[in-house]
């Protein structure tokens, strides 16, 4: 089951499917509903039972898409059998749990949360890249997820699943996650002054969805991914280091009590972490090229700039107070993200909104239901939009 099989996650994910048919059979596939076209082909191809669309009013122009699909690859009206349609707000819900082994997860934003659950209750492997999710809902997720039935996808999270494997949890010592350090590494905050969407846009490393790549280049991915970490392997945040690797070759470290470190190392593919999460525990031959060894590397890794790129340790902060913080904290960016690229917005005003919105956040109490963390999201949608419809954080 793939939701999100429109964007750069799922499109990759259709990629390993598709070079492994004797491994993967997709049953289903959900996405918003803004590229039908490219929906309707992706289900005649991979010959699914559903689809799934966000968007209700995008059902008819879907069902449209599936017969110009049909037409281009030649096929005649009782050639062939349509999917189910699912289609509105809860679809991609229905979708998690769907008769099928594994859910990847690659929905972007917290509206993941409710799929993310579903997928876990009806017992699902979970290969989750989704990490607005666990985020937003992560005390959740805990409770309903078994050990091991959530796999990562995100390149840091399973480069340290797979350094994990080198030892126990009682010989860790910390765990460090590398970050490109985005489209603006290397510069001071006075030199973040006036940058726009489509520089921010400009990944050093990685090609992704407009949104991740925006959270890179403020260092909000990092702090989203420092959160992941805390709810994923359950180290303490004070464990849980950061360093700037601009080359994105090294995913992640362990470093374990005796001093020894294991880093998981690749060329930047997420081919790869989302075939091991798919076929996990196996490897999957060839998921996509590994470090060319006959030629010379240099591998950087320096510390952060926190004045410059403060958004991760505002992240571990509100990790550390939990009580829907963490939610609040990506809620905010998610709104302050849409504002940016719209051009209401600059872009340190993403960050300081951010923060102000912590700052002022009322005490919410930790969350015991997904209503708990829409309540703490919606407060910290609606004051973040107030202050950039005001001119604050401009
Ligand atoms: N891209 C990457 O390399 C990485 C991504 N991730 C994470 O994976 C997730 C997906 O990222 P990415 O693939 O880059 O994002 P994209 O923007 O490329 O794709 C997003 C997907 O989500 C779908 N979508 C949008 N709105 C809804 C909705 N309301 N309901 C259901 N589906 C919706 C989109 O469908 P539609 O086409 O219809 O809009 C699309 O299929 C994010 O959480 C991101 O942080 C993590 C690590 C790496
Ligand atoms: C590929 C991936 O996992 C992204 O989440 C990646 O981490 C983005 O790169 P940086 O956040 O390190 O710039
Ligand atoms: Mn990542």
């Amino acid at each position: 089951m793939l939701l999100g099989s429109t964007g750069s996650i799922g499109t990759q994910a259709i990629d390993i499917v598709r070079r492994n048919p004797d491994k993967f059979r997709v049953v289903a596939i959900g996405a918003g509903g803004g590229n039908v076209r490219l929906l309707a082909e992706q289900a005649l191809e991979l010959g699914v039972d559903a689809v799934g669309v966000a968007k209700a009013t995008a059902a008819q122009d879907l069902q449209l898409a599936f017969y110009s699909e049909a037409t281009r690859r030649g096929w005649a009206t009782g050639d062939f059998r349509l999917p189910k349609i699912l289609a509105g707000p809860d679809a991609m819900t229905e979708l998690a749990q769907w008769p099928c082994d594994t859910v990847l997860n690659g929905v972007v934003g917290s509206l993941g949360l409710a799929p993310t659950l579903a997928a876990l209750r009806a017992g699902r492997t979970l290969a989750l890249a989704n990490k607005e999710s666990l985020v937003a809902g992560g005390p959740l997720v805990r409770a309903v997820a078994r050990p091991g039935q959530i796999v990562p996808v995100d390149s840091e999270h399973s480069a340290l699943a797979q350094g994990l494997r080198g030892g126990t949890a009682k010989e860790v010592r910390r765990l460090i996650l590398t970050a490109s350090g985005g489209a603006f590494r290397g510069r001071t905050r006075e030199q973040l002054v006036g940058v726009t969407p489509k520089e921010a846009l400009a990944h050093p490393t990685w090609d992704m969805g407009p949104v991740v790549t925006i959270n890179s280049a403020t260092l909000v991915n990092k702090g989203l991914e420092v959160i992941e970490t805390h709810e994923l392997f359950g180290v303490a945040y004070r464990d849980i280091h950061v360093m700037v690797h601009p080359q994105s070759v090294i995913h992640s470290l362990v470093e374990f009590h005796d001093g020894s470190t294991l880093a998981q190392c690749s060329p930047p593919d997420m081919r790869l972490p989302i075939a091991l999460a798919l076929g996990w525990p196996d490897r999957v031959a060839d998921a996509a090229p590994g470090v060319d060894w006959t030629t010379a590397h240099t591998w950087e890794l320096r510390p952060l700039d926190e004045e410059a790129f403060p958004a991760v340790a505002l992240a571990k902060a509100a990790g550390e107070a939990g009580r829907c913080r963490p939610a609040i904290y990506n809620a905010a960016n998610e709104e302050c993200v849409a504002a940016f690229t719209a051009g209401d917005l600059p872009f340190l005003g993403i960050v300081e909104t951010l923060e102000q919105t912590l700052t002022d956040a009322p005490d919410f109490a930790e969350p015991g239901t997904v209503d708990d963390v829409l309540a703490a999201e919606s407060w910290a949608r609606a004051y973040a939009r107030e202050r950039i419809a005001g001119g604050k954080g401009a």
